[in-house]
């Protein structure tokens, strides 16, 4: 049995402008212990997936498809549950630290107070995990962090932080999203470590526009206007993309020239029939009219193209 099993998931959000469609008819399988990136360009629908995932959308989201975690359909759990599941069995990592960390309360508090309403522990126990886990994370001096006031550390030292909260219950599940955005090199290079270490034994998606970061899951998958458009193992997929928009995304990388794909990313708007990017695509053909499926190429491999 999958740990997460995604079918046929859409997001609307109900704008000033009319509904507008973030992503859809989303179809994923996470198995317990698997490692999967997420990557595409900003707007696709990356960060809306990983918090549909956990229904924490507002009211405004519209959202049709089902999401199955352990066997157990997220969308039809009771308050109850849906506190349980997000308390304890999944955790969000959110993209910026400034929306997880209240910045005029004490790190330790914040974190004590997370595992006291996960269950986990209490008290003094409670207090003496947080620092057990900001100690893991590889704070020299836990004591110092756990007393220090998120508005008072660097970037990666809260993202740093942010890990050892979203660690501290120990959940099944973390969605990390965008784990090192805005970090120097070296930061980014630390978290990434960090991640990988306090993940093992655990299932991990990671949202990311960073490939390095990407490189260390096993599964990788690339999203392209609300749609995943190719997933596989990570290596057969940056080694041999399949989908133009990954090759195009492969060439955009720093490390690759950082050569851009022509034409702009359209999201939301998809009244018209087709392939979404066939606008930017440089093979494409009468065929690409009709919208592609998500089809099955090689074992563990799917391509949402005609010519793939
Ligand atoms: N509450 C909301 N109301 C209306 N539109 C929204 C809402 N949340 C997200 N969107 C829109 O949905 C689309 C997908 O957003 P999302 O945050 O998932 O993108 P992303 O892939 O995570 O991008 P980034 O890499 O910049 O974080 C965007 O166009 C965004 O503006
Ligand atoms: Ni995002």
């Amino acid at each position: 049995m999958s740990l997460l099993k995604v079918r046929d998931l859409s997001v609307t959000f109900d704008t000033l402008q009319g509904p507008f469609k973030a992503i859809e008819g989303i179809d994923l399988d996470v198995e317990e212990f698997d490692t999967l990136a997420i990557v595409g360009e900003s707007g696709c629908g990356k960060s809306v997936l990983g918090h549909a995932t956990m229904r924490l959308l507002d009211d405004i989201a519209v959202v049709k498809g089902s999401v199955i975690y352990r066997g157990r359909e997220v969308y039809a759990m009771s308050r109850e549950e849906l506190l349980e599941l997000r308390g304890k069995a999944i955790s969000l990592v959110p993209q910026s630290p400034s929306a997880s960390f209240n910045p005029v309360i004490r790190i330790g508090t914040q974190i004590t107070e997370l595992i006291e309403k996960a269950g986990v522990a209490h008290g003094r126990e409670a207090e003496q995990r947080a620092l057990t886990y900001l100690e893991r994370v590889g704070f020299p001096d836990p004591r110092a962090i756990f007393n220090s006031y998120p508005h008072r550390m660097s970037g990666g030292m809260c993202e740093r932080a942010l890990i050892a909260m979203s660690t501290s219950t120990e959940p099944d599940l973390i969605i990390a999203d965008e784990p090192t955005k805005g970090l120097d090199a070296l930061s980014r290079k630390n978290i990434l470590y960090m991640l990988q270490k306090m993940t093992t034994g655990s299932t991990l998606i990671m949202i990311t526009h960073d490939f390095k970061a990407a490189a260390m899951c096993k599964r990788i998958a690339v999203m392209y206007s609300g749609e995943i458009v190719e997933i596989g193992p990570t290596r057969v997929v940056l080694e041999q993309p399949t989908h133009h928009y990954t090759r195009g995304l492969i060439d955009a990388q720093p490390s690759r020239g950082m050569k851009p794909i022509p034409g702009r990313h359209t999201i939301g708007s998809h009244t018209s029939e087709g392939c979404r990017f066939r606008d930017r695509c440089d093979r494409v053909r009468s065929e690409c009219g009709r919208h592609p499926l998500l089809r099955k190429i090689e074992d563990y491999r799917m391509v949402r193209c005609h010519y793939a």
